[in-house]
């Protein structure tokens, strides 16, 4: 089989590198980043360790691919998380991922997003009032009110509840949160990886108190709004409420009554899998990119530049050939998102031996494909620590490779989400920004990771009004 990767060091007997992963999520994130560090000091391919497990960690692009092309399927710990996300895009297994990836994409193309636009206004502009409570005080936890609100923006367009509709609320949000801890706990606690030591562990019992929670919350979303659906036949009326769209659920209520193609059930598992995609993914990039606004004044004064030179001085809302001109923004986002990816890894399956560029990967491991370390390759140049969004305007500035930058992910299990995110990301952020002026500092933020990377501190960025 040839040579094998490099192995992380700090390997024990029987335990391999999982007593490496006990800890806060300040010091889960410091050991991650040194695991994806080896890999690139390694050549791009090293090995870690979870019991008898082998994890592949890859941070070399073109290997990265392959993998990301070839297997398809999740690994085990993906597992943890399936009874809540079960046939969900994001953890379904090969079979049913292929149809259902199929049935789903038309929900996410520019046409349908496009139809969205006048809600993510709505929903910055609510945001922007709600900010301005925070104007003139001391630095405080945007992320919070960014996560509300795209919380309240994916339930209109994916579910079409109402703004006033609290079924999905902060119970639903909190419970998801606490779900996702529980997941990483169980990652950490290797003896808890075995189903029949888990079923009888006080995180199972937890775990089904809070699934309760989201299910029902959920269940019940999709019931009335099939009532209302058959109500809106009978009555001759057209079905939608007063928005100018067609919610993701009614979209699979369609398919489920014309091509009997989705249960209820998959309903569900979809909608909590694209929600929960959605709202903190997006939540934690843009706040991100409003701390690295706030430590670079004169970067944050070009976008707002730009902002000014697009939208002019009007209220106006922001349409979509709007967004297309807003590239300075958008560099600033992809910058900001290549330095911190809310998602900073994702996992493969590797069920038949794969050959890479260097090494022969084993059928029964599997793969750490590090989207940070990618981020973060020498290939960027001699700056990839700067936060420079200039590199994105210039093709010829950019690594010749374009799988380096993987945010999205890469491949074909990559974010169907991403043109949403990148939409209504930039409408928000245009929308901050021509309120108020950032003040931050980077270097005061340390981070923690529970599956995203989040700011650990609360005390995130200061707002002032912008006077013109
Ligand atoms: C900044 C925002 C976002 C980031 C960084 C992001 C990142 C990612 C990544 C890395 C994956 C691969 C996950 C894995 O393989 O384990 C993924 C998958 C996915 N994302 Fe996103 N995402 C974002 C926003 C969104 C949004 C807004 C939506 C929906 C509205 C969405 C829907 C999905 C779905 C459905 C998948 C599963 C795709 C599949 O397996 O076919 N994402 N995302």
């Amino acid at each position: 089989r040839g040579p094998s990767p490099p192995v992380h060091p700090g390997a024990l007997p029987i335990l391999g590198h999982a007593h490496q992963l006990y800890g806060d999520p300040k010091k889960f994130w410091v050991t991650k980043k040194k695991m994806y560090q080896f890999s690139l000091d390694s050549g791009g391919v090293s090995e870690i360790r979870l019991g008898p497990h082998s994890v592949y960690v890859l941070t070399d692009p073109d290997d990265s691919l392959v993998i990301a092309n070839t297997c398809l399927n999740k690994p085990y710990y993906y597992d943890f998380a399936k009874e809540m996300f079960n046939r969900g895009l994001v953890t379904a297994s090969l079979t049913t991922w292929k149809p259902h990836r199929k049935l789903l994409y038309p929900a996410f193309n520019m046409q349908v997003l496009a139809t969205f636009v006048t809600e993510y206004n709505t929903q910055s502009r609510n945001l922007v009032a709600a900010l301005k409570a925070e104007v003139g005080k001391e630095p405080f936890n945007v992320r919070q009110y960014l996560v509300n609100q795209l919380l309240k923006t994916v339930c209109q367009t994916s579910l079409g509840l109402e703004t006033k509709d609290k079924s999905i609320d902060e119970d639903y949000a909190n419970a998801t949160e606490d779900l996702f801890m529980l997941f990483i706990e169980r990652l950490k606690k290797i003896y808890l990886h075995l189903p029949f030591i888990f079923a009888w562990s006080s995180i199972k019992a937890k775990q089904d108190q809070l699934l309760k929670i989201t299910n029902e919350a959920m269940f019940r979303v999709i019931d009335k709004r099939k009532v209302e659906l058959k109500g809106s036949v009978v009555k001759n009326k057209t079905p939608t409420r007063d928005v100018k769209f067609k919610p993701l659920l009614d979209q699979l209520l369609e398919l489920s009554d014309t091509q009997d193609a989705l249960s209820d059930a998959e309903i569900r598992e979809h909608l909590d899998t694209v929600v929960a995609a959605a709202y903190d993914t997006t939540a934690t990039a843009i706040t991100y990119a409003l701390i690295l606004l706030g430590t670079y004044p004169e970067i944050q004064d070009r976008a707002y530049k730009e902002i000014k030179t697009v939208l002019g001085d009007e209220d106006k809302d922001i349409s979509k050939d709007d967004l297309q001109k807003l590239v300075y923004l958008e560099a600033v986002l992809k910058e900001s998102m290549r330095m911190y990816p809310s998602v900073p890894c994702v996992a493969r399956s590797i069920e038949t031996d794969v050959q890479l560029k260097n090494y022969t990967l084993p059928a029964g491991s599997s793969c750490m494909i590090s989207i940070y370390g990618m981020n973060h390759h020498a290939m960027w140049g001699a700056d990839v620590d700067e936060f420079k969004p200039e590199r994105w305007l210039d093709p010829s500035t950019l690594p010749d490779n374009p799988n380096v930058f993987c945010s999205f992910s890469l491949g074909k299990r990559n974010c169907l989400g991403r043109l949403y995110a990148m939409l209504v990301m930039k409408t928000m952020l245009a929308h901050i920004l021509r309120k108020f002026l950032i003040i931050s500092d980077i270097n005061s933020i340390t981070t923690q990771y529970d599956i995203l990377i989040k700011p650990a501190d609360n005390s995130q960025i200061r707002l002032e009004l912008r006077s013109g």
